[in-house]
């Protein structure tokens, strides 16, 4: 598992390296530089002669970084200028240091709004105005030199007249990824693109398009979601020396969200073996509650993702009439049937059939397709009420619940919800546009509230465990917002759980599965993915586990 930080946390990382273990902070600082000067180097070099390398700068150790950097590439005999914004004899010591170092090698040093006029423009851009250190919206000065800034990243001032695409030698970009025409500058953003919210990825009111960042000790939270993520470009982790024990820091004023992790492939492992000798009850039973008239996808999807990833019976509970056509998609499913008219009827004689139900599932899953008719509601009331296996609840299942917030009384530990940010809207009565501006308190808030697990789904879906760890994803591609899509995701937690693993740990893992089983259908192209192909290429990837492909 990769460990992301906050930016407070990242800073509290640093004093304890710095204060405590006693590395000396312009040594950290050294090695940042010089990851960021070797990335700058390899974009330098693909642009070929003639390029120039601009450092803008703050007036923090986020500028230092940008300054020191700058001096090595000037070293090394790049093109280098420096530009400066914020008040340099303000500026920290680190700062102040570099620029003396800076000075004394000739490198030019030049006010931000200097950009303006420098004959050629850059076409590497080192972006070192704010770092971890930025607390509050950018305004005043620093948003009018970022506004600049983007101007020339997207080449819109016109002062870009480096060398033609004829002088600029082909394919030396690394792994052709550089741009091979010098129509705009290429970005390294240091640590984490100025203006994002290192702790939630928000854009602090503005920020720099970067096409990589160089981030060092710790990926930050914030280049991990959306919209943080976009500006980031490709990251990589610099390791600059930061030892372990320095986790343990805690930022200076508390805070509750400061660290968050992320599945690797290498987390596949965590899949448990299926053993020899077994037989369909050994890997769990899933009951699917799930489908309404004429809604009977939903609930296919959801058993075909379950028995792809390793469920041993899955039964679908769901209306008659959806009974013929289920059987016809899926005869591998076991099909209970029951009338709205039953339920409403008789509800002691239903309540007793869902708890004979309940008695029968190791994990329940409980929502697609459902609907919005009254009786949803009784359904939703008594399933969760005499559910004692873990019921993972989505779409209808959770408008229910927003609908009628008692349901929520109903809730136990073994509760996993998958609301995407309409629904956890609905669910917490906020605005999307709240729950997207942090994603990690959303889901960490709500999950610690109840007690819950929380799989809050987006391009970067997060999940938070009950008692708070948080988890983000890293797979997936734009190919899977698609109908049914979520439908899968439910089958593919279901289907892990029905195989042993605890509701935490389904969720991140089942998440990260789903992303890379989207990753597999989009080999075919972006547009064209179906979820039973989702469902499908699950079971590929599952393939891929300890126990996937075992045979004794
Ligand atoms: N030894 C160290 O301390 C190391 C620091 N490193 C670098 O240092 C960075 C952190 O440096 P700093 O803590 O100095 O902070 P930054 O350089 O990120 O930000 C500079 C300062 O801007 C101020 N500020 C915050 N929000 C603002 C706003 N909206 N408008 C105007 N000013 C604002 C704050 O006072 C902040 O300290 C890291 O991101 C990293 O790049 C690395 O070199 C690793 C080692
Ligand atoms: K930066």
């Amino acid at each position: 598992m990769k460990t992301l930080l906050s930016g407070r946390k990242m800073k509290a990382a640093d004093a304890y390296a710095i204060e405590q273990i006693g590395i000396p902070s312009v040594v950290l600082m050294e090695r940042a530089a010089l990851a960021v000067a070797l990335r700058a180097e390899k974009a330098a070099d693909a642009f070929g002669p003639g390029c120039h390398i601009w450092a803008l700068c703050g007036a923090g150790n986020n500028g230092a970084d940008g300054v020191a950097a700058a001096r090595m590439l000037h070293l090394k005999g790049y093109r280098t200028t420096i530009f400066m914004a914020g008040r340099e004899e303000k500026g920290t010591q680190e700062l102040q240091l570099q620029l003396s170092i800076a000075r004394r090698l000739g490198i030019p040093v030049k006010t931000w709004e200097r950009m303006k006029e420098e004959p050629g423009g850059c076409q590497v851009l080192l972006d070192g105005l704010f770092g971890v250190g930025l607390s509050r919206e950018i305004e005043g000065e620093y948003k009018r030199c970022m506004e600049l800034a983007g101007e020339i990243l997207t080449g819109k001032n016109g002062i870009q007249e480096g060398p033609s695409s004829e002088s600029v030698p082909q394919g030396t970009g690394i792994y052709g990824k550089y741009p091979t025409t010098s129509s705009k500058p290429w970005c390294i953003a240091i640590d984490i693109p100025s203006g994002i919210h290192s702790g939630t990825g928000a854009v602090m009111e503005i920020a720099l398009q970067a096409d990589e960042t160089v981030t060092f000790g710790w990926e930050k939270m914030g280049t991990a979601v959306y919209p943080g993520r976009s500006f980031a470009g490709t990251v990589t982790v610099a390791d600059i020396g930061f030892p372990k024990e320095a986790l343990q820091a805690e930022p200076e004023e508390e805070e509750p969200i400061s660290i968050a992790y992320a599945c690797e492939k290498a987390d596949l492992m965590r899949v448990p073996e299926r053993k020899a000798y077994s037989n369909k009850g050994t890997f769990g039973r899933v009951l699917i509650a799930a489908g309404s008239k004429n809604m009977s996808g939903a609930a296919y999807l959801s058993a075909l993702g379950a028995y792809r990833s390793g469920a041993g019976l899955v039964k679908i509970l769901t209306v008659e009439e959806n009974r013929a056509v289920l059987q016809t998609l899926l005869p591998e499913a076991i099909i209970a049937s029951y009338t709205p008219e039953q339920l409403l009827g008789g509800r002691e004689d239903f309540k007793e059939m869902i708890e004979e139900q309940m008695k029968w599932a190791d994990v329940v899953v409980l929502g697609p397709g459902l609907g919005n008719e009254p009786y949803v509601e009784y359904l939703v009331e008594d399933i969760l009420t005499s559910a004692f296996v873990p019921v993972i609840i989505d779409a209808d299942g959770l408008n229910t619940i927003a609908s009628h917030p008692y349901l929520t009384s109903y809730y136990t530990e073994n509760i996993v919800i998958t609301p995407h940010l309409g629904e956890m809207a609905r669910l917490t009565g906020q605005k999307t546009e709240e729950i997207q501006a942090d994603l990690f308190g959303a889901a960490f808030s709500y999950a610690t509230h109840y007690g819950i697990t929380c799989v809050l789904k987006d391009a970067a879906t997060v999940t938070a465990g009950r008692e708070g760890a948080l988890y983000i994803n890293t797979s997936g591609t734009s190919a899977m917002a698609k109908a049914g899509s979520g439908d899968v995701l439910t089958g593919i937690l279901a289907g892990l759980m029905a195989l042993g693993l605890e509701e935490e740990e389904a969720a991140y893992l089942g998440v990260y599965i789903h992303g890379l089983a989207g990753e597999e259908v989009s080999k075919n192209g972006l547009h064209s993915l179906l979820a039973t192909e989702l469902a499908r290429a699950a079971g590929t990837v599952m393939a891929g586990t300890k126990g996937g492909n075992k045979t004794e």
